[in-house]
């Protein structure tokens, strides 16, 4: 319930004015309804139904004028009434209908960013432990059935409005009739509440159901090559065909619990319907205006009633997915980064004086399992090259993460310059940082715009520049459009070392404090890497650079190397100092890479 009121508290917060004008629309086409239906009374009192009277109903002075006119001239009147009557209630309807869309549209849009901004301002713990399909998921299906949703609400406020009046409209023709109404309605409400409920049951399954499959999706066009490559295809085809058979049973579930209470409704209207004759009739003994009035109320109104049932169960079917999305937001903001984000190069950027340092810094992904880090001690000079070997696994990108605050260790602390890495200092050491990751990521642009992402004023000589340090200012020249060749999605027209030099390139473009680069010349053939080698020492002395690497040919001219194993530091020096310690990790790790050479 509490979701319920919190989804019509932001609708409510969302729509303000607009909202009430939507009411205020819905309240005048009802009484226009209701006023159109009631002039079919004199209607059909003109053309001689009743013997020509309609004394005995509410309002009936307002039509003795007409009788005393010649019958064309009355019914011309009535008529034309009732057709500017129409017509208005029309364009009425056609406005409320663009208010009740700007409402939707615009609510939806609104909650689409939020959700999205509480996205982006988490932090990584908070995306480590996410699926990205689900986030996807989320920021698609689950919106637009929310999207639904919302356009369900107002037809059920004005359903619900339009039912009130009708229903006091009624009351002012025969009391007893409208209880009589009434109370067999609310009967009817309160057994329906079973189908409400189950129509929820169905949303929450919908809810999951399209997740995996989402997710299944997703996960399965990743790694298409991996399938089509082992032959995987027809298990993941009977994968799918599972989850479509699934999706289209609990769908279709759905639709015959609606349609069963639909039925009910109308079996039970019959039946209204024939009471209805027979006690305004034969017990109540209404006069036949006042039968004929009141049953045409409850005709029209009936399909309303059991349209508010009909919305009710959509709209509780597509609560979980209203749900899931608040659920989102909140474990966004319990993950926000500790600060608040600010524009690209906008930002604050604080020279790295003195150095990094790591205390007793211990690290676990998951409470309970074994740390990935453990009592690490470990001191990065400003301005120098310091390396990071060991074996895969050994927490070499884990202790990346946690130097440039992605992640905060359990225990211990990182401190840059003698300062913990939160609030302010941490938007400005990230704004110090250019990091290429292992997996190097291009947008589906130009080679130019991947670039000017991260310096939108660079010149042409800047950009130039910077594909010369990372050794790629050959290949970009010889592309069919240079700089502004589109590279395609995710840049796999590149080859992996390319798509490594263009990130690279990005990364240097920025002129960072400090330097990253996790395995970011692991792509990249001999000649390639002996530049972008000799590129990187020229950088010496000038920023400070943290280097990953698995050839250790690369860090040979590092100033120091830590070496990592099974989450510890178990060697840190000068690289032909480490060779030399033959009983050590480092220089097993070198015998196996020459022996593979
Ligand atoms: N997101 C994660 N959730 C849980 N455990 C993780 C996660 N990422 C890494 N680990 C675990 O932490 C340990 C260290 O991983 P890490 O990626 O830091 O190693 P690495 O030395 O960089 O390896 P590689 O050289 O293969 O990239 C590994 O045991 C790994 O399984």
């Amino acid at each position: 319930m509490n979701i319920v009121r919190n989804y019509v508290n932001e609708l409510r917060q969302y729509a303000g004015k607009r909202l009430y004008g939507y009411v205020l629309l819905m309240l005048l086409i009802s009484v226009l309804d209701m006023i159109t239906l009631y002039m079919l009374i004199p209607l059909l009192s003109l053309i001689g139904v009743f013997g020509g009277s309609t004394g005995s109903l509410p309002f009936a002075q307002l039509f003795e004028p007409l009788k005393g006119l010649p019958l064309v001239t009355s019914l011309a009147i009535v008529l034309g009434l009732y057709s500017v009557l129409t017509i208005v209630q029309g364009f009425m309807q056609r406005q409320q209908a663009i208010v009740g869309a700007e409402i939707q549209q615009g609510f939806i849009k609104s909650l689409r960013l939020r959700v999205y901004r509480s996205i982006m301002r988490s932090n990584w713990t908070f995306f480590l432990r996410k699926r990205k399909s689900d986030l996807s998921h989320m920021l698609t299906t689950e919106l637009a059935r929310v999207s639904q949703g919302t356009n369900l609400v107002l037809m059920l406020a004005t359903s619900i409005l339009f039912t009130v009046l009708q229903i006091g409209f009624a009351m002012v023709i025969s009391v007893k009739m409208t209880l009589i109404v009434l109370i067999g309605g609310g009967l009817l409400a309160l057994y329906s509440r079973r189908f409400v409920r189950k129509s929820k049951a169905y949303g929450d399954r919908m809810t999951e159901l399209s997740q995996d499959y989402f997710s299944g999706i997703q996960e399965n066009l990743n790694g298409i090559k991996d399938i089509k490559s082992n032959m995987l295809e027809a298990s993941h085809f009977n994968w799918f065909r599972n989850m479509a058979n699934r999706l289209e049973y609990n769908l279709i579930q759905q639709v015959r619990l609606n349609s069963m209470t639909q039925l009910i409704y109308k079996l039970i209207s019959v039946v209204f319907i024939i009471g209805f004759i027979v006690l305004s009739a034969q017990v109540f003994q209404l006069q036949p205006e006042r039968s004929v009035l009141i049953i045409l109320i409850f005709a029209r109104l009936w399909p309303r009633f059991s349209g508010i049932q009909s919305y009710l169960e959509y709209i509780s079917a597509l609560i979980p997915a209203f749900h899931a999305l608040s659920k989102l937001q909140k474990e966004c903001q319990q993950s926000e980064e500790s600060y608040r984000p600010v524009a690209h190069g906008t930002g604050p950027v604080q020279p790295l004086q003195d150095g990094i340092r790591c205390t007793d810094v211990t690290f676990h992904y998951n409470e309970g399992h074994a740390a990935a880090l453990q009592q690490i001690n470990l001191f990065i000079p400003a301005g120098q090259m310091t390396a990071i070997a060991g074996r895969s696994g050994a927490g070499k990108s884990t202790l990346i993460d946690l130097l440039m605050g992605l992640m905060e260790p359990q225990q211990g602390a990182v401190e840059v310059d003698g300062q913990r890495l939160t609030g302010e200092r941490l938007l400005s050491w990230r704004n110090s940082i250019g990091y290429v990751a292992q997996e190097p990521f291009l947008f589906h642009s130009s080679i130019r715009d991947n670039l000017l992402l991260v310096k939108p004023d660079a010149t042409e000589d800047d950009l130039w520049e910077a594909l010369e340090f990372a050794a790629c200012d050959e290949f970009v020249r010889r592309l069919p459009e240079g700089l502004d060749t589109i590279i395609g999605d995710r840049g796999v027209r590149l080859s992996g070392g390319e798509r490594q030099r263009v990130v690279l390139a990005r990364a240097i473009l920025r002129k960072p404090e400090v330097l990253i680069l996790d395995e970011a010349t692991s792509s990249l053939d001999t000649e390639n890497e002996a530049k972008v080698q000799a590129a990187l020492d020229k950088l010496k002395g000038r920023i400070t650079l943290i280097v990953i690497a698995h050839r250790l040919s690369t860090i040979r001219n590092a100033d120091q190397v830590v070496v990592v194993d099974d989450g510890r530091i178990v060697q840190m020096g000068e690289f032909g100092q480490l060779s030399r310690e033959t009983k050590g990790t480092f220089h097993q790790l070198l015998g196996y890479q020459n022996a593979a050479q």
